[in-house]
């Protein structure tokens, strides 16, 4: 009943309206209230998901990795402000945020085609909790993108938290050139449930849905080559298809994986040419193959 009451007296005025905070949809809560940053990108691609754990910062940082290794300029904002394990994941937990000039943050560079931002670089460990309100986050996401010396980006791959709350409606309205969000999810139902609602939250801001990935999708048995389904497969398909976006491939849940990432070694940097891993090789591959021809479309 309130709900029909709110939406009935809703004169798109955002910037007036004294329950914009509150207001449960994203359009109108994105609508009106800030500019876009000036920043020099070409594609600012998001990455998100409905559901926690289910392998967003993992895709994030292959993603950007593997932009970085083509040659081009690419920029990796981690904006988990609660939960920042993008250092973690490239080895990198250690540095810092500096400047130059006092004004502008330099990105802590992996290599010369690759930056990172990061909550984690302002903490003074990495057991420390950062207790922010909506506010206060959406300032730092603003610094993160306009006080950073980028320099020219091709790409600015953003890890988002899971679900659709502060963090990605201000990246959703602060950045400038979004290519569109790559939603990841895993088999299950539960995952595809909440992955639906990210599709919707994109749509509803008139972004892009760039495609669905579903992570973790079987294990293949290192001793027999055996799919074993651990968390079911074929649902993230499923969901692109019901949703009408495109499906960018599956990655199974591969061992290798996760220990790249406790190492702080990317899975797309460990190569090497044997055929250990050759299935979650070919499909790291065609899933970053196909968010690149998304972006292209
Ligand atoms: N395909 C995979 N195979 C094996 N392990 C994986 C795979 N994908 C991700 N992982 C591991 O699962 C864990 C969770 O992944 P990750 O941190 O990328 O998820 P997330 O969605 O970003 O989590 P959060 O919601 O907490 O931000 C990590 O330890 C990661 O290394």
């Amino acid at each position: 009943m309130t709900e029909n009451k709110e939406e009935s007296s809703c004169d798109g005025q955002c910037s007036s309206c004294p329950s914009a905070a509150n207001c449960n949809d994203p359009q109108k809560a994105a609508s009106g209230i800030q500019s876009k940053v000036q920043m020099n990108v070409k594609n600012v691609i998001l990455v998100l998901s409905g559901k926690g754990g289910v392998g967003k910062s993992t895709v994030a940082t292959n993603l950007a990795m593997a932009l970085s290794n083509k040659g081009y300029n690419t920029g990796l904002a981690d904006l988990d402000i609660h939960g920042p394990n993008i250092p973690k994941m490239l080895g990198i937990e250690d540095q810092k945020l500096g400047s130059y000039d006092g004004k502008t943050i330099e990105p802590v560079k992996v290599s010369g085609k690759l930056g990172v931002v990061s909550m984690a670089f302002l903490l003074p460990d990495t057991s420390s909790p950062v207790v922010w309100r909506g506010a206060m986050k959406n300032t730092a996401i603003k610094q993160f993108l306009e006080d950073v010396n980028w320099g020219e980006l091709d790409y600015l791959v953003v890890d988002l938290p899971p679900g659709t709350g502060d963090e990605a409606l201000s990246v959703a309205q602060l950045a400038p050139n979004i290519a569109g969000a790559v939603i990841v999810t895993t088999p299950q139902d539960v995952a595809i449930l909440d992955s639906s609602k990210s599709v919707k939250f994109i749509e509803k801001l008139g972004l892009k849905v760039l495609g669905i990935i579903e992570n973790m999708s079987g294990l293949v048995c290192p001793h027999c080559g055996d799919v074993i389904d651990l968390f079911g497969r074929g649902g993230g398909e499923k969901a692109a298809k019901e949703l009408n976006v495109p499906y960018l491939g599956s990655i199974p849940i591969d061992p290798d994986m996760r220990i790249a990432g406790d190492e702080g070694k990317p899975f797309i940097l460990k190569r090497d040419g044997s055929e250990q891993n050759k299935v979650t090789w070919q499909h790291v591959d065609e899933v970053m193959e196909n968010i690149l021809k998304q972006i292209d479309n």
